[in-house]
């Protein structure tokens, strides 16, 4: 078996929310390309001893708290590598490329704008994605309004709208009606894929059902954010071969709205979510609270039907 280079890797953040990129060398793998700095575990070494030793000998800083991101494998035709990433949003001292290497501090929107090596466009993902995703469910019509102005209520900044049994034109009305009012709080809406007749451009992005993404043979043209609903591994390799930018993966938990589904678990949701190249949100009988789990078990954050529209 080929072997794997195992690298620790750091996503430092200023309190402005800005992210530290470094350029490679010209002479290294990768090299005359943007990177988050790191570098190989060595021998003897935890992964979090290795991101710390990094960040020190590259940037001169001391980390004082790390969160773990996302873990990326990925195959160069010469190298394989499984990328363990961090975000840092604590430190001690003032970064700066101590081994001559230019660096920048970059807004995670402007992140698109640099070269960085293709092992990294999971991990650019998942900087720009926050922590919760709402999915706004019209189990109750009458609710959908009220529902959505606690969802902002609660700082939510992703937003699915699951819009399965109101009609297309109130679908579309609907859309209308909140897409200035989500603007206004930062929030991105995405459409799932069940609701027909809304043009692409007047959403955030598309939310594929299981079904939907296991249709695709490609990623569609438009604009915008493009997430599926996973429940297995097939369809996790799937979403990762189409492009699709990040995943729900359900049911974590049991849940009063899926009863007698099959439930993952902590140990079955863990065990997907470490091996997803791509970002992937916990969907089931979770709570905001969940958050810090979710992590350590190499998830994104927490996805909910129920667990944003309960007022705080
Ligand atoms: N640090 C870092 N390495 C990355 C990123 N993306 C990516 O594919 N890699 C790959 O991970 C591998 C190890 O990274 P590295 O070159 O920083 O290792 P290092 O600091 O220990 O280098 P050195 O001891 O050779 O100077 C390289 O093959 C590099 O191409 C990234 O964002 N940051
Ligand atoms: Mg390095």
């Amino acid at each position: 078996m080929k072997s794997v280079l195992e690298v620790a890797v750091g996503a430092v953040v200023d309190r402005h929310g800005k992210i530290l990129i470094a350029k490679r060398p010209d002479d290294k793998h990768q090299g005359g390309l943007w990177e988050f700095p790191g570098g190989k575990i060595e021998p003897g070494e935890t992964q979090r001893q290795a991101l710390d030793r990094e960040l020190h000998e590259e940037l001169a800083i001391d980390v004082k708290t790390a969160t773990p991101l996302i873990t990326i494998h990925h195959d160069y035709p010469d190298l394989s590598v499984r990328l363990k990433v961090w975000r840092i949003d604590r430190f001690e001292g003032d970064p700066h490329g101590r081994e001559g290497q230019a660096v920048e501090w970059v807004a995670p929107t402007d992140l698109q704008n640099y070269s960085f090596p293709a092992a990294n466009r999971p991990i650019v993902t998942a900087l720009r994605l926050p922590p919760f995703y709402a999915i706004l469910d019209d189990s109750t019509p009458s609710a959908l309004f009220s529902n959505l102005k606690t969802i902002l209520a609660n700082g939510i900044k992703l937003i699915q709208l699951r819009l399965k049994k109101v009609t297309a034109g109130e679908a579309a009305e609907f859309i209308a009606r909140i897409l200035p009012l989500c603007r206004r709080h930062g929030a991105s809406v995405l459409l799932n894929s069940a609701v027909s007749g809304i043009e692409a451009s007047a959403i955030d992005g598309i939310h594929l059902t299981g079904k939907d993404l296991m249709a695709l043979r490609e990623r569609p043209d438009s604009q915008g954010w493009l997430a599926a609903s996973c429940h297995n591994e097939a369809e996790l390799r799937h979403a990762e071969t189409v492009g699709v930018d990040f995943a729900v993966l359900a049911p974590v938990l049991p849940t009063a709205t899926h009863p007698g589904a099959r439930i993952l678990g902590w140990q079955g949701f863990t065990a997907l979510a470490e091996t997803a190249n791509i970002p992937v949100f916990g969907l089931g009988g979770l709570a905001k609270d969940d958050l810090a789990r979710v992590r350590e078990a190499g998830g994104q954050g927490v996805a909910g039907i129920r667990a944003f529209i309960e007022t705080e």
